[in-house]
């Protein structure tokens, strides 16, 4: 189980079937269904798939032997031919001299062998580097070659040799005939003892046959095919399916491989350890022990690629691969550990497990009493085998048929007829929705199983395996093995060799599996698909049973597609992501609405999304400008600072104490508040008093309940923007905290003051982020380099700059103030009252809003924040007595819990974070 044959991008998507009627289903009845009519039977040709995949790399093959035919052959001036480098193009060059002398040393080994290239020094390493991508392909290539084998060398030292053989009866000599001579061996041993110990699939001997013996008793038992069928039929109805209706719901792609890996990891570990691990749920949750699964699995299997002297001081010395094997091994093992642990504590507790019917339940029951050869340490390994065994191999053989059924709808049709077929035995409902195939019902899908089987057959989920020679042996043909050497067998090139399987061996043909109706096996050496001879594959049934059950009840209710744009190519190495917690589809730009598909997958599933509180504001925000003429001059005709400052007040300190207004030319101040003109001796000069006046009531309700009399709306952004928030108080005050957080980090940046629009863009693309999920509409005003600024935010992200605004439920009354009485040339005091008359309209006609009006006028370089400036709505009525319960409160419980330790903290340790 060395490489398991895994698709490199299996991303295959569900199509639902509209509700099908199971009745009207026939070979010459169209169905309601989408996308299904059943069509007359006959079979697509692989060779298309075939070309698909592997023509490319022929046909480019092809293209470069003709390039170096035609193009790199040039005449010379006196007609000779010379013949260019293949690589360099140059005539003569000196590598083609080395090319030579490399072609004589390497001539007697390819004299002697018939197979691939074997270099010096490096065997055939450097011709599996260069075909890596599309190994097996080449492998079969060389096969056919080669009438089925030849001999293989490894690196020198590295001491790996021997055959690779695609030859049903040199299969059969080692599988079954000389067996003894052929086990799994040390090579393979030593890679996964520490994953696997000494489980059934690591050993061989007297070991291996006790658990072998054990292990077929239990699985074949009544009680184990039961239970096993029971475990399957409510994991793909309660599980597989809510995923794949989830998928259809939102339209969605899944990677379909990593979701069947799921579903048999589960599977598994219930069958072994009785244990659901629960990685197969909608949300496709990130489970310790299956990513530690599967992170040792992948990682053992890279000793497999590079030669001992490489893996074992990397071992030795903890280093990158090795250590996080290490780690991702004892993930397992404790969990086995702990699993076997608690389950002996039971079998003492209890006296008996026999409620249980999982192999380690069975294996600790049968061998309690008696000098049972299970110590709960090879019960441990015994279960790991296990679920190495079952886990990846059926999800990926699963993956498969599902790609070779989209691409044969011939076959789906037939499928489809023989369920139909069934279901119509059964007596009573037959609404597809109720439907759950009896373990018995799975018996009789002959053309199903053919389809799996044919599906095995061309890609096999253990596509190589290997045996070692313990003594020198000839096989019939008088090939010999040394002792020591390897013999590496090809179930995927034999699938594709006409000796083997005849002229049509690329076609996906289930027919070929039925004789009569009924389904024939295949010679076991032909198609060692689950191993032959005596270590066949012990879970071989519980696999066929598990396919079916998720074949039947998938393909009966969604027709699978594959994802456009998505190829399927077998990889050397297994990887599927189940450690992701996300399902990844490629990225397509554009929006993402995961979270509203989220939402409403929810709620139809019955979850009650929180629902809205009536919430009531009145916010408001004006923009006020007007110039003043500067008409006290001076003797020589210039303007008295000091008057000057006197009219503007404090608001345009800074830039009439900072200016100049005595200069001759035209002044323009581009920084707010005074813009003057001078013009000698005729000067004149005026200054602009502008800015922002914000304004909000103060009540928080809950419902029809006031919750806060007097809270605070507007809320500070930076020492020169504000911002006033309607809808649910914790959004508008979370959303604002953050933005605020983010400005302030960017002036500690730019040490510059913050700009009206950089809050606009950080608010409203976080808004529009949550797509009206942030229950929060704003009114941001401030005054910048730029000048005074006022926005409104909706909760969506879309957003207004205006002079005035109003938001929240008393917005109508608070803009019909404005509407009628807002004009041009506003003073700041002027601006006041209309804001604060704005807010008293909300207060008096909304009944979410109320009590007090908060102001808030932003100038340039100063900001007034008039929390209750007014109070329209003072409380009239208040009890003289006051108001007393009529229960005293009961002093149930007195206790006095002593602090344990004072911590004194002690500031100005530390830089300080704060402005
Ligand atoms: C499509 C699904 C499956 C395929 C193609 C498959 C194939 C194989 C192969 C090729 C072997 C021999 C490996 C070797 O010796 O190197 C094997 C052995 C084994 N399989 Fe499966 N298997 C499948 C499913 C399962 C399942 C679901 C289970 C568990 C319930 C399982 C349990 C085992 C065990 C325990 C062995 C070791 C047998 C021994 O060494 O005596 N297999 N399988």
């Amino acid at each position: 189980m060395a490489l398991a044959l895994s698709m490199s991008s299996a991303r295959l998507s569900f199509q639902e079937m509209t509700k099908m009627n199971i009745g009207a289903f026939g070979p010459s009845s169209s169905s309601s269904a989408k996308g299904r009519s059943l069509q007359p039977l006959h079979c697509t040709p692989l060779q298309q798939i075939e070309h698909q995949e592997h023509g490319a790399i022929a046909v480019d093959s092809y293209v470069i032997s003709e390039n170096i035919g035609q193009k790199t052959n040039v005449k010379s001036a006196n007609n000779r031919i010379y013949r260019r480098c293949p690589s360099c193009k140059a005539v003569g060059c000196i590598l083609c001299a080395k090319c030579k002398v490399f072609k004589c040393v390497t001539f007697p080994n390819k004299l002697t062998n018939k197979g691939p290239m074997l270099w010096p020094v490096m065997g055939i390493i450097p011709s599996l580097f260069f075909h890596f991508n599309h190994i097996h392909d080449w492998a079969t290539k060389a096969l056919i070659k080669t009438n089925g084998t030849f001999n293989y060398k490894g690196m020198w030292m590295g001491g790996s040799h021997g055959i690779i053989t695609s030859d049903p009866l040199k299969i059969e000599y080692m599988l079954k005939t000389n067996f003894k001579n052929f086990p799994k061996g040390k090579y393979y041993r030593e890679r996964f003892h520490d994953l696997l110990g000494d489980g059934i699939f690591n050993v061989d001997g007297e070991s291996w046959k006790e658990q072998r013996k054990a292990a077929i008793s239990e699985l074949h038992a009544t009680r184990f095919v039961e239970y096993s069928v029971q475990t399957v039929q409510a994991l793909v109805h309660q599980k597989l399916l809510e995923v794949a209706e989830n998928v259809v719901k939102l339209g969605n792609c899944i990677d379909l491989q990593e979701l069947l890996l799921r579903f048999t990891f589960d599977n598994i570990c219930i069958a072994a350890f009785g244990i659901n691990p629960g990685c197969l749920s909608t949300d496709f949750p990130e489970v310790a022990f299956a990513k530690a699964f599967e992170e040792a699995t992948e990682l053992t299997l890279i000793r497999f690629m590079v030669p001992s002297f490489v893996w074992k001081p990397i071992k030795f010395f903890q280093l990158g691969f090795e250590k996080r094997l290490k780690e991702a091994v004892r993930v397992v093992h404790d969990f086995a550990e702990k699993t076997v642990r608690d389950r002996r504590v039971e079998l003492s507790k209890t006296g008996s497990l026999e409620n249980k019917s999982d192999l380690l339940s069975r294996l600790m029951e049968s061998g309690k009493g008696q000098n049972s050869r299970f110590t709960d340490k090879l019960l441990m390994d015994f279960c790991i085998s296990f679920i190495l065994a079952g886990r990846d191999t059926s999800s990926v053989a699963l993956a498969w048929f599902f790609w070779l059924i989209d691409k044969n709808p011939q076959v789906e049709n037939r499928i489809l007829y023989e369920l139909n077929g069934i279901i119509n035995q059964r007596m009573g409902k037959k609404e597809v929705d109720t439907i759950v195939f009896t373990g018995e019902e799975l018996k009789t899908m002959v053309y199903l199983e053919a389809a799996i089987s044919e599906a095995l057959r061309l890609y096999p989920p253990v596509p190589i395996d290997f045996k070692e020679v313990t003594i020198d042996d000839f096989f019939a043909d008088g090939t010999f093995v040394k002792k020591g050497a390897r013999v590496i067998y090809s179930l995927f090139s034999m699938a594709r060799m006409e000796s083997v399987w005849g002229k049509d061996c690329l076609e996906f043909k289930p027919e070929r599996w039925i004789k009569n109706g009924k389904f024939v096996s295949e010679n076991q050496f032909r198609y060692p698909v689950f191993n032959a001879g005596p270590r066949l594959c012990v879970g071989k049934n519980f696999a066929y049973m598990q396919m079916k059950m998720v074949a039947a009840s998938v393909l009966l209710r969604y027709s699978v597609k594959v994802a456009e744009g998505q190829n399927a190519v077998p990889k050397v190495v297994q990887y599927c992501k189940m450690s992701q917690a996300a399902v990844d589809v490629p990225m397509k730009g554009g929006f993402n609405f995961d979270h509203c598909r989220r939402n409403e997958m929810l709620s139809n599933k019955g979850f009650k999304p929180p629902s809205f509180l009536k919430t009531g504001t009145t916010i408001v925000g004006l923009i006020f400008e007007v110039t003043h003429a500067l008409t006290n001059r001076n003797s020589q005709g210039h303007e008295d600072n000091h008057q000057l400052k006197a009219k503007t007040g404090n608001l345009n300190e800074f830039y009439v104490n900072g200016f100049s207004i005595c200069a001759m030319e035209v002044i323009y101040e581009p920084m707010r508040g005074v813009r003057c003109f001078s013009n000698s001796p005729l000067m004149f000069a005026f200054y602009v008093q502008d800015g922002v006046i914000l304004g909000a009531d103060t009540r928080a309700t809950e419902g029809p309940i006031v919750a806060d009399k007097n809270c605070e709306k507007i809320h500070y952004m930076a020492p020169n923007i504000y911002c006033c928030g309607a809808g649910t108080a914790a959004d508008t005050e979370a959303v604002t905290d953050m933005v605020s957080s983010q400005l302030q980090l960017h002036r500690y940046h730019t040490s510059r003051e913050s700009r009206v629009v950089t809050a606009l863009s950080l608010l409203k693309s976080h808004l529009f982020s949550y797509q009206g999920h942030v229950s929060a509409a704003l009114v941001l005003g401030g005054v910048d380099v730029t000048g005074p600024h006022l926005h409104t935010i909706y909760p969506h992200g879309s957003t207004d700059t205006l002079p005035f605004a109003t938001m929240g439920s008393g917005s109508l009354a608070a803009m019909a103030v404005f509407e009628s009485k807002y004009h041009e040339g506003l003073t700041r005091d002027e601006g006041i009252k209309l804001v604060t008359e704005a807010i008293c309209s909300g207060i008096f006609n909304d009944l979410g809003s109320g009590s007090n009006v908060d102001v808030c006028v932003i100038t340039k370089g100063q900001t007034e924040y008039l929390r209750n400036l007014q109070s329209p709505n003072p409380r009239t009525y208040t009890n003289e007595k006051g108001y007393t319960f009529s229960k005293k409160t009961e002093v149930l419980l007195t206790k006095i819990t002593p602090l344990k330790e004072m911590v004194e903290v002690i500031e100005g340790g530390g830089d300080a974070m704060e402005e």
